[in-house]
Order: C-alpha cells, then sequence, then structure tokens
C-alpha cells in the first residue's frame, strides 16, 4: 500500500463537496491503490454540518481512506497538503453573471493563497473551483509566492466535458469518440469552446457540423450552460461540477489520455499571444504530475478573435481585483 497523500477540500459542507468527498474517498481521482487523508475547510457556523458530512464518510467505511480533518482554520486546512481543491465560495444565483461574485468571493482567495504558502506541500496542486475560478486562482496564485504559480489551476473541465456531450449528441457519436477539443480563456460566457482541431471517430468535426450550428448553437449552449442549469435545478452545477474536479486532478496527477489532450485553466507563460501571468484555460497535456500547454495549435482568425475577447474579460477581472494582488 502507498503512503497516504493530503487532500483539502474547502467549502467541504456545500452541495458540490457532497458530491466530491465520496469519489476522492473512493480512490476515483488518484486511483485505487492510492490512500488519503481528506483536511476539510469550511467556515465556523458550517461546521456543524461538516461534522455530518464526515460522520457519512466514516460510515462508508472507505479501504482508502485513512484520515479526516476538520476545521474552520485555513492553516490547519492545508497543512502539509499535496492537493488542494478550493470548492468553498459563494454560487451565483438566477441573472448573476459569475463575475458578479467577484468581491464577494476575492478576500477568500487572497486569505487561502497565504495559508497554502505557509502550510502546503512544495509541490501542491491546486484547482480553484469556486467562482469566479480563473481570477479568484490567480488572487491565490499572487498570494503565495513562495510556491510555483505552476501549481495553480483553475477549472474548465466542466466547460470541456458540457462540450463533448452536445458534440456527440449533434454527431450521434459516443464522447469516446471525439479528441482534441479545447475550451480556452475563461470559465465565464466568454469562454471560446473550440472545435476546429477536434475529431470526431478521426475525422474533422467541423466537416460533420454545418458553421451556423457551431456559432449560433453550440458556441452560446456551451457558454451559458451553467446559467441553464441555475434555471433549472434553481442551483448551480453539483455533481457535474464534482465530476469534473475529479477529472482535472486525476488528469493532472496521474496523465492525459496517449494522443489526446485536456482543457485546463493554467498560468499563462504567454503561449498562443495570451498575456503572461493570467489564468486562461488551454489545450493541456499532463505526465508525471505536471501539465504542459500543447504547442503549435493553428488558430483562424474567427478562433482568434473568441481567445482574445475571453483573454479581455480575464485582464478587467484582473485589474477589478489589483487590490489584492501583492
Ligand atoms: N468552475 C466550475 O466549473 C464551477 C461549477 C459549479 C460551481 N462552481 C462554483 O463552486 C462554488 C461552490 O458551489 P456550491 O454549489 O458547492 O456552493 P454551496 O453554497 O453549496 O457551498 C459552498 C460552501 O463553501 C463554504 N464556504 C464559504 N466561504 C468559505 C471559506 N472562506 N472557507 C471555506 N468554506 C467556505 C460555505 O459555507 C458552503 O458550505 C461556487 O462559487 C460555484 O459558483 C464552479
Ligand atoms: O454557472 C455557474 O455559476 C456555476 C458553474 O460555474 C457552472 O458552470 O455550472
Amino acid at each position: 500500500m502507498k503512503a497516504p497523500v493530503r487532500v483539502a477540500v474547502t467549502g467541504a459542507a456545500g452541495q458540490i463537496s457532497y458530491s466530491l468527498l465520496f469519489r476522492i474517498a473512493s480512490g476515483e481521482m488518484l486511483g485505487k491503490d492510492q490512500p488519503v487523508i481528506l483536511q476539510l475547510l469550511e467556515i465556523t457556523p458550517a461546521l456543524e454540518a461538516l461534522k455530518g458530512v464526515a460522520m457519512e464518510l466514516e460510515d462508508c467505511a472507505f479501504p482508502l481512506l485513512a484520515g479526516i480533518v476538520q476545521s474552520d482554520n485555513a492553516t490547519i486546512a492545508f497543512k502539509d497538503v499535496d492537493y488542494a481543491l478550493l470548492v468553498g465560495a459563494r454560487p451565483r444565483g438566477p441573472g448573476m453573471e459569475r463575475k458578479d461574485l467577484l468581491e464577494a468571493n476575492a478576500a477568500i482567495f487572497s486569505a487561502q493563497g497565504k495559508a497554502l504558502n505557509d502550510v502546503a506541500s512544495r509541490s501542491v496542486k491546486v484547482l480553484v473551483v469556486g467562482n469566479p475560478a480563473n481570477t479568484n486562482a490567480l488572487i491565490a496564485q499572487r498570494n503565495a509566492p513562495d510556491l510555483d504559480p505552476r501549481n495553480f489551476t483553475a477549472m474548465t473541465r466542466l466547460d470541456h466535458n458540457r462540450a463533448l456531450s452536445q458534440l456527440a449528441n449533434k454527431t450521434g457519436s459516443s464522447v469516446n469518440d471525439i479528441t482534441h477539443l479545447t475550451i480556452w480563456g475563461n470559465h465565464s460566457s466568454t469562454q471560446y469552446p473550440d472545435l476546429y482541431q477536434v475529431k470526431v471517430s478521426g475525422g474533422a468535426a467541423m466537416d460533420l457540423v454545418a458553421q451556423d450550428w457551431y456559432e449560433k448553437d453550440f458556441i452560446p449552449t456551451v457558454q451559458q450552460r451553467g446559467a441553464a442549469i441555475i434555471k433549472a435545478r434553481g442551483a448551480s452545477s453539483a455533481a457535474s461540477a464534482a465530476n469534473a474536479a475529479i477529472d482535472h486532478m486525476r488528469d493532472w496527477a496521474l496523465g492525459t489520455a496517449e494522443g489526446d489532450w485536456t482543457s485546463m485553466a493554467v498560468y499563462s507563460d504567454g503561449s498562443y499571444g495570451i498575456q503572461k501571468g493570467l489564468i486562461y484555460s488551454f489545450p493541456c497535456t499532463c505526465a508525471d504530475g505536471h501539465w504542459k500547454i500543447v504547442q503549435g495549435v493553428e488558430n483562424n482568425a474567427f478562433s482568434r478573435e473568441k481567445m482574445a475577447a475571453t483573454e479581455q474579460e480575464l485582464v478587467e477581472e484582473r485589474d477589478a481585483v489589483a487590490h489584492l494582488l501583492p
């Protein structure tokens, strides 16, 4: 048996975590041979509810669950963690854009960035789920100057998975037949789901769909899917968000599928002309616990315009929280 790794989850009594924690503890994220210690962070008023979640985790008798820490103190919850899933934040309600949450949630991520800087493992892998995810990840990263900026990522895997399903439905194929999909940019309504590189059963996806459907149906559907879920469910996506978080971390830790890539919002090194330092979603491959931005994707004028628009939104979000960026 391997030695246990420490996995922090914030917002651990919230709705996403209720789908997430049990899957981490059952080995779906890091493998069926990897014991985990869950280090759960909540705000003080939610500690009682958190206790109930921890009791249920115990009641599953997961063979891989080697311990549970519950705290309202980030320096306790993040102590020596190898993985940190930053979920805890206010979700948006009907009619809100994710960036409307910037003020409410930004302070959380500066405090948590500092705590990670102080006590987490130096190789901690951080995934920000709480919205606006990219800019929250930027805030956490900038408040953790002793950690490699590449340790901080934000989640666009839910958008990626949504796009896979939409395309599979349209083309009458299986998600298993689809490769080389990219979500570029922000986890927001400016994101750009790019089908130009996509292969369906080895052939070009754009040969199977009309440009009109791509522009007027597919792109807005993927961009607006979070809002559509909120409208239908009366609450933001939870199980699908947890599933995407598992996919993101599993690929980062254990590697992406051979011959394909995934979408991850990562620290921009200037690839594709995107401003260095933004947390921007790119096509990424992962191996040996490290992600790499796929190079050499040829973007046409349509794509470049969409990539620039979502970059511009991230620049504006960054500028709006400049006071929280040391
Ligand atoms: N990136 C994505 O694709 C994606 C998808 C779905 C939801 N989200 C976002 O995830 C976040 C959580 O969603 P949810 O549905 O689980 O919300 P929720 O309200 O059910 O749960 C959030 C939990 O976070 C806790 N919390 C608040 N401040 C905290 C802090 N400082 N430290 C620790 N915990 C704290 C709350 O007490 C609550 O239990 C929201 O911001 C939502 O918009 C992101
Ligand atoms: O849309 C939201 O506010 C929640 C989440 O980011 C989603 O995409 O479902």
